[in-house]
Order: structure tokens, then sequence, then C-alpha cells
């Protein structure tokens, strides 16, 4: 197995997200996760970008320890001073200088001669080497550079100090075999190639970035350079956890290892989202929130049978023990069955598949039936003994209208509807229920909470309602919070019912 070292850039071309900056402090505790993950390399930042990012890297390098902390460098002097002077206190400290080596870079944006660039990138390397003994080289815009031109830079930094030479492919241009073919020609012509480390740095502009990476490992180099999340410059670099796990998963394809402790993936990917504000998509390779759920019934049943029918890695092996099997409409009887038996409710067979079709109800209308709504399904199949039950509810409310419901109920085999005006919906709900049944219920206490997270969650209402001395107290949940206030007052007056609190006058029978 060969050994790949990771190079991390999360804190430096991670940070140049649009939209993202980090202050020192987050940089700092972002820079401790990757020392726990176990990277090699972690470029801290580019100091003379401003004096904050200055602060970050010089407290990283003072700080964080068993990682070579790198600080990047244009090719020219004040850079490298800049550099070396915020990375001078680090156990194992690393400058990285650059300079573009493309026709169209040298040409429009630095505006010099290939010459030029090939003597101010030897002088960057020099100038480094006099201060520290660990200089990266890069080669921006590589993969659109000739040949020749970059094997006769590489050949000359090698010489200057240089011990590592990044090839990045910086606007996402190659494709794997192009990629990995460059680099093997760029090896054969570069001399004193076998003294020094061989790096890439892919960016994702064509989704590439990974892809391109692990050609390169075919090719033969030692490090890939990688931000957490894939986050950075335009539509980013190539991905940490996807290299990692990729090589991990693959070993028999790619033969090679890293550093990397897996069960960090997850931490890390969670504290960089959070500190930079960039959202995982759902669908992330490894560290999305769906990397490791199951939603069809045909896959979980496969999973319950055996994890191996749809599962490439295990989630705990990244971090993550959450719950792979998410329950939804497309779920079938063997997930709810398997569900309620890990929470301890076990159902007869006709009580099940009782609750099984509300399951189904219920999963059309939220995209997720969590613990709670089970829990929720379950406790209500318990209260199947009420004798009045609801029909239909219609409500109307607004800015300029009088809030007005209608409700339909079900009473021994007879269907009782009227309609009432209240304060607010809920109000005229609870007055319309009390015309059906002549009944004359006093809110006493009304609480409304979302059964769990998530924007799709289902409300839960509890309230106290008084029959004349008695008070009595009716819980309802649904996706819809009237119809759970709804629901919450009808258990209540069943209750009362069923203690011989209320008696109920059949006025409106249909
Ligand atoms: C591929 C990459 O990711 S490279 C890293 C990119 N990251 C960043 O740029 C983030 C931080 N950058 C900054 O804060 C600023 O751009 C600074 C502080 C570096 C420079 O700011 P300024 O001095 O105002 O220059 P500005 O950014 O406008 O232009 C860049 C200058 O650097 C030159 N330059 C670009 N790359 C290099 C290089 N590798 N080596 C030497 N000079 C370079 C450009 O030709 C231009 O020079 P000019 O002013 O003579 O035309
Ligand atoms: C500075 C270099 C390595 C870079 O970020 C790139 O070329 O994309
Ligand atoms: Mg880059």
């Amino acid at each position: 197995m060969r050994r790949i070292e990771i190079f991390d850039t999360t804190l430096r071309d991670g940070e140049q997200s649009p939209g993202v900056a980090l202050n020192a402090e987050e940089k700092l505790q972002i820079a401790h996760q990757l020392g726990k993950l176990g990277v090699n390399v972690l470029e801290a930042g580019f100091p003379i970008a401003s004096p904050g990012d200055f602060a970050g890297v010089r407290r990283i390098a003072q700080e964080v320890r068993n990682v070579s902390v790198a600080a990047l460098a244009r090719a020219n002097a004040k850079d490298i001073e800049c550099a070396w002077e915020a990375i001078s206190e680090g156990e194992s400290p690393r400058i990285h200088t650059f300079i573009a080596t493309s026709p169209i870079h040298m040409r429009y944006k630095l505006q010099k001669s290939p010459e030029e660039v090939l003597e101010q990138a030897v002088q960057a390397v020099r100038l480094a080497k006099s201060k520290v003994s660990d200089i990266e080289f890069s080669a921006e815009d590589a993969s659109r550079s000739d040949v020749d031109f970059l094997a006769k830079v590489f050949s000359g930094v090698i010489q200057a100090g240089a011990t590592v030479l990044n090839i990045p492919d910086t606007v996402g241009y190659a494709t794997p075999e192009e990629y990995a073919a460059f680099l093997r020609a760029i090896m054969e012509h570069t001399k004193g190639i076998e003294k020094v480390k061989v790096s890439v740095h892919c960016h994702n502009d064509l989704g590439l970035a990974v892809a391109n990476s692990l050609a390169a490992v075919g090719a033969g180099v030692h490090q890939l350079e990688c931000t957490v999340n894939g986050i950075g410059e335009r539509a980013g670099n190539a991905a940490l956890e996807e290299l990692v796990m990729a090589l991990h998963t693959r070993k028999d394809q790619f033969k090679a290892e890293t550093s990397i402790v897996t069960s960090e993936i997850a931490r890390t990917s969670q504290l960089v989202s959070r500190l930079t504000g960039m959202m995982i998509q759902h669908n992330k390779a490894i560290v999305g929130k769906n990397a490791f759920a199951h939603e069809s019934g045909i896959h979980q049943d496969g999973m319950l049978k055996d994890r191996s029918t749809y599962e490439i890695m295990s989630p705990s092996i990244i971090g993550v023990d959450a719950e792979s099997i998410v329950l939804g409409k497309h779920s079938g009887r063997h997930a709810v069955q398997q569900r309620l038996t890990d929470l301890g409710l076990e159902l007869d067979e006709s009580r099940f598949e009782e609750l099984f079709s509300r399951f189904k109800l219920l999963a059309d209308r939220k995209r997720e039936v969590t613990t709670a709504d089970l829990f929720s399904l379950v406790e209500e199949q318990k209260e199947k003994t009420d004798q009045i039950t609801l029909d239909y509810l219609q409500v109307s409310s607004g800015t300029h209208l009088v809030p007005t419901a209608t409700v339909g109920l079900q009473y021994e085999g007879q269907r009782l509807a009227d309609a009432a005006c209240g304060d607010g919906p809920v109000d005229a709900a609870f007055k319309a229920i009390d015309k059906v049944l002549g009944t004359q219920g006093i809110l006493s206490h009304y609480s409304l909470q979302a059964l769990d997270g998530g924007e799709d969650a289902q409300g839960e209402v509890t309230v106290t309602v008084r029959f004349g001395e008695n008070l009595v107290a009716g819980r309802g949940v649904s996706t819809d919070i009237i119809e759970a206030s709804v629901r919450g007052y009808l258990q209540a007056v069943n209750r009362a019912f069923v203690r011989g609190w209320v008696k109920i006058c059949e006025n409106n029978a249909s």
C-alpha cells in the first residue's frame, strides 16, 4: 500500500469561497479539528491577504501541533517574508509559493514572458529556502501549460530547493485520463523529480475534481490537495471526505491509503459547514444528510436482511450513527414493523395493519415520518375507543374575514355537522363542535408545539377544557395545526363524555 499525503486547504482555498470569511478564532477551531482528523499538511491561509489572515495563520502555527502548517505566498519577496513571519513558530512550517505558467495567465494576467516567469519562480523558491527547508512550489493553471515549459520551470525550482511540486488544475478544465497522461509526461521530463513529492490540486468546475485527483493517484502522485465539504474558489476543490473514502473503500483499485482518522470526518464536516455558513447539499457524497439514508421499501427490506445490499460503507466509519432507514411514503411494512420493534412497540397483526394505513396517509402529507410521529400514531390507536370522531373540517380565515369553521362529526353511526364564527379559526372550530354536540366547553389551557424538528414537523396541541365543574385534557397531532387543535378538543370531549360529565344532544344529524 502506498501512503498518500493529505494537504488540506480548507482554511486557504476553502476560505476563498464567495461569502466566506473566517476570523482567527474560527480558523483556529477548524485547524484543531483538522489536526484530530489527521491531515498531513494544513494550509492555514494567505498571510499577505489581510492582517486578520496573518493573525489566524500565526496562531495556528503557534498552537496546532503534530501537523505541518503551510502559508501561501505569491512569487515575490514581500509575500514570502510575510508568510514566513506568520508560520516561523510552527513545529513543521512549509512556505507554499506559486506563479502561473499557462500562456493565458502569463500573457494576460502577469503580463510577463515565460523567461521572466521562470526566473521569478526560481528566485522565489531560493528566497523561501533561505528561511525554511520545506518549500512547496505550485505552477498555477498547470493543466493548461505547455509540458516542456512546465518541466523546465519545475526542474529549475527543484534545483533552487523546492521539496514539493504541485501541478494544479486551477480552472477545473482537465479530464481524468488526459490529466493522468499530462502528469506522467511532466514527471518524465522534469530533472530531479525523484527527489521531491508530487502533488495535485483540482478544482470542480466540471464536477471532476475528485475523479481527476484519483486519476493522479493512478499516475503516481504523493500528495492530494483538498478541502472539507469541497468548498473553495468557484465550484470548489476536491472534497477531502470523498477522496479519503474512495481510497479507503476501493483499496483494491487504488492500492493506496491515507492517515486520515475517518471517524472524525462527519464532525469536521459539520464544524466547517457551521463556521463557514456553507450548507451541505442533502445528497452530497459521504457527508450529506441523505448519504446513508434509505427511503424506498425495497431498499429498506434489503438493508434489513443484509446491509451490504445497499450500503458500500458503514456510516459509523465516518463517525455517524444516525438512523439510516428513513420512513416515508415509499416505505413498506418490513421497515415500519422493524422500527416499531426497535422502539419496543409490539402490535398484533390487525393493529399493525390499521396503523400502517394511517402511516401511509401521514407519509403522503409529510416528507419523513419520525419516531415521534410513530409514537403519536400508536397513541392515537389507543384512543380508538373514542365515540365521537372527526369526519371533516373546513375553515376560512384571513386578515379581512370573520373566522368561520364548519365541523362534521360521527357519533353512533350518524353524521352531525354545524358551523360557527369565532375570534380565530381555532376558536371558531371549537365553537362549531360545541354547537354540533350541544356541549359547552370552556378552554382553560391551550398549547401548540412542533412534534420534532424540521419545517414539515407535525403540530402537537394540548388543551384543558372545563365542562361544568370538571377539567379534562386532550391532545391532537396533525400536519395542520387547526386540525390538531380540533382533535385535541374532541379528545377532551370524548373523555368527558365517557365519564358522564357531558351529554350529547344530536340536533344536527344529517
Ligand atoms: C489560484 C489561487 O487561488 S491564487 C490565490 C488567490 N487568493 C487570493 O487572491 C486571496 C487573497 N488576495 C488578496 O488579498 C489580494 O489579491 C493580494 C493582497 C494578494 C494582492 O492585492 P493587490 O496588491 O491589491 O493586487 P491585486 O490582487 O489587485 O492583483 C494581483 C497582483 O499580483 C500579481 N500576481 C498574481 N499572481 C502572482 C504570483 N503568483 N506571483 C507574483 N505576482 C502575482 C498580479 O499580476 C497583480 O500584479 P499587478 O498589481 O502588478 O498587476
Ligand atoms: C495557489 C494554487 C495552488 C491554487 O489554489 C490553484 O492553482 O488553484
Ligand atoms: Mg485553488
